[in-house]
Order: C-alpha cells, then sequence, then structure tokens
C-alpha cells in the first residue's frame, strides 16, 4: 500500500523511542505537569521532524539500503517509490515541522529541531555515515537532540539537566548500534559503509561496546549528586545500569550472537525505562 510505504520512510518505530525521551524531558524540567495541547504539539513536530528526516535519508540512502538484506525491502531500493518523492515528502514534513513547532511551542525548540534535520539528513547521511567509523559516535549526536526539543518546548531555554540527558542518549548510541552492526557486518561490508566491525573487527568492536556501556551507566548516575534527580530515580539506574553492563560484558566476554542480541534489545528496553524513571521520580 502507497501510504504503508511512505509511513515506512519515517523510520516510525525509531521515533517511538526518540519521543518517549522528549516526552520524559518535558516532565522533569521543575515546570510542573505540561498542558495537552503543548504535549501534543511536540510530539507531532518531533515526529514530522525526525519522520521528515528519515525520509530524507531513505532517499540518499538507497544506493546503500539495496545493498543490505535489513534494508532491501525498504520502499526507495525496491522501487516502490522514486528517490524524488521521498525527498520531497521527507522536505515537506521537515518543513511542516518548523511551522508547528514554531507556532505552537518556543523558538529555540524549533531550532534545535531544525539542526537535528540537518544534522541526521544531510550531515549523517550524506557525509559521516560513508566516511569514517566515527560516524555513529558523532551521528548520535543528532538522535541525542530530541530531550533538548522535549525540554526547551516548555522552559524556552536550555540547561545542565537537559545537557545531561542529551550526553546520556549520546553514549547510549554506540552500544545500541555497534552491536546491530556486529550482527551485520557483511551487509555493511558489502555496502561499503565503514561501520567499526568492518574497519576495526569485531574484539575492537565488543571492547568499544563496554567502554560506552560503563560510561553511558556512570553519566546516568550524575544525575542525582548534581540535584537534577533524587534517590528513587537512582535507584532506578542503578538496576537498569547493572542489567546494561552485564549485557555488555557478555558480549565482551563471549561475544556470540546470543549475548549480541541480547544487548540490542535490551538497549532499547533500557533507555525508555531510564526516561520513565526520571518522570516516575519527578511526578
Ligand atoms: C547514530 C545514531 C543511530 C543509528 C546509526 C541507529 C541505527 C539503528 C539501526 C540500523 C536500527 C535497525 C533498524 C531496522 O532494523 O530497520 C536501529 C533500530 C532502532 N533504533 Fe537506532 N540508531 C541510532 C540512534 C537511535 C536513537 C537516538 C534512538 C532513540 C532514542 C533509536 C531507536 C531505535 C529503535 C527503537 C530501534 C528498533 C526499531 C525496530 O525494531 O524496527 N536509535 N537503530
Ligand atoms: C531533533 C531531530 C529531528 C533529530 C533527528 C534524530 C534522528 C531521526 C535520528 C535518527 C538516528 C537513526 C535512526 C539513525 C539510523 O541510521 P541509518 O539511517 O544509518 O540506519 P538504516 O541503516 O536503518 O537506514
Amino acid at each position: 500500500m502507497v501510504i504503508h510505504d511512505y509511513l515506512s520512510l519515517t523510520k516510525p518505530k525509531v521515533i517511538s523511542l526518540l519521543l518517549v525521551t522528549t516526552l520524559a524531558a518535558m516532565f522533569i524540567t521543575g515546570e510542573g505537569v505540561p498542558s495537552i495541547s503543548l504535549i501534543f504539539w511536540t510530539l507531532l513536530g518531533g515526529y514530522l521532524a525526525a519522520g521528515g528526516a528519515g525520509a530524507i535519508n531513505c532517499a540518499f540512502d538507497a544506493d546503500i539500503d539495496i545493498n543490505m538484506g535489513r534494508t532491501s525491502r525498504r520502499p526507495v531500493p525496491s522501487g516502490r517509490i522514486p528517490p524524488l518523492n521521498a525527498f520531497i515528502f521527507g522536505l515537506l514534513l521537515s518543513l511542516l515541522s518548523v511551522g508547528v513547532l514554531y507556532t505552537f511551542t518556543t523558538p529555540l525548540a524549533t531550532l534545535i529541531s531544525t539542526v537535528g534535520i540537518i544534522y541526521y539528513a544531510l550531515f549523517y547521511t550524506r557525509w559521516l555515515k560513508r566516511s569514517t567509523w566515527q560516524n555513529i559516535v558523532i551521528g548520535g549526536g543528532a538522535g541525542a537532540l530530541p530531550p533538548l526539543v522535549g525540554w526547551t518546548a516548555v522552559t524556552g531555554e536550555l540547561s545542565l539537566a537537559a545537557i545531561l540527558l542529551m550526553v546520556i542518549v549520546f553514549y547510549w548510541t554506540p552500544p545500541h548500534f555497534w552491536t546491530l552492526a556486529l550482527v551485520k557486518q557483511k551487509d555493511y561490508a558489502r555496502a561499503g559503509v565503514p561501520m567499526l566491525p568492518v574497519v576495526a573487527g569485531e574484539r575492537e568492536t565488543r571492547w568499544q561496546i563496554l567502554v560506552y556501556s560503563v560510561m553511558l551507566v556512570a553519566i546516568s548516575f550524575l544525575l542525582t549528586p548534581l540535584g537534577v534527580m533524587g534517590w528513587l530515580y537512582l535507584g532506578f539506574a542503578a538496576l537498569l545500569g547493572a542489567i546494561f553492563i552485564r549485557s555488555a560484558w557478555a558480549v565482551w566476554q563471549q561475544g556470540d550472537a546470543q549475548a549480541i542480541w541480547g544487548l540490542y534489545k535490551y538497549s532499547l528496553l533500557y533507555l525508555a525505562l531510564l526516561f520513565v524513571a526520571m518522570v516516575v521520580d519527578r511526578v
């Protein structure tokens, strides 16, 4: 179905987790529970922005996607949607996101979201992804912006706490993605994308995953001593973080497919639950 194909260009599952981080940030600014209408417009604007950027990514990435089992059946590489149509669709969603966020939230939230679109759709997709194994580390900066959009939609300004939320998602991204890259490394090699396992090998990748996981968990703890979150949050962060490090350790030590998939799947649950824990602590 054509509508289904266009919807899939927006990568809805990925966006759902991005929006969890946006929504959670809106609840913990210290300005109380946000209004339903502000929540609605911020999430709609966030969906349009990330979805628009995703569609532009699909238009530009067709040559890579056609070479990978996971992505070859997407609408553009399989010929169901011409790249130009995907690009225009993405551009329209992106422009709409600017209108929605600017009208109903704050100028700073609009600016950060627009930077996110350009970062992912152009900087990461056109250049980073194809040129360096640091693509994921640097590219993680785009995925780390949605909490800032949520925060600034409510407050109109940045703060240390908001930056810390960004840093958490930033350090989360390499373990999240490199696990998948380990499993799919042959695909990436065939497509000519310099992902870490292709460039530096499995052992180095498993080590880097462990290093980033430890840094992620350590940073997640900082919110309590810095006065942003309370002890309840710290308890959740410790429990969730212990499981994360145990899973990353298993990837480092054993490195079998079961351990790798386990960490990949858990990384998604971890991020969602950590941000829910922030809301629970605050509300
Ligand atoms: C540079 C940054 C990132 C890269 C390169 C990346 C890459 C990927 C890839 C390749 C997949 C597999 C998708 C598929 O099977 O079609 C994936 C899955 C996923 N990613 Fe990321 N990701 C990044 C950041 C993020 C961020 C910041 C979030 C949300 C906070 C996120 C949320 C998800 C979710 C929810 C899935 C599962 C989707 C599914 O089951 O279909 N990712 N990611
Ligand atoms: C504030 C704002 C609008 C931020 C945008 C953030 C955003 C949409 C980040 C997406 C990160 C992501 C899913 C990368 C996928 O990599 P890939 O495209 O290399 O994966 P693929 O192999 O599945 O295509």
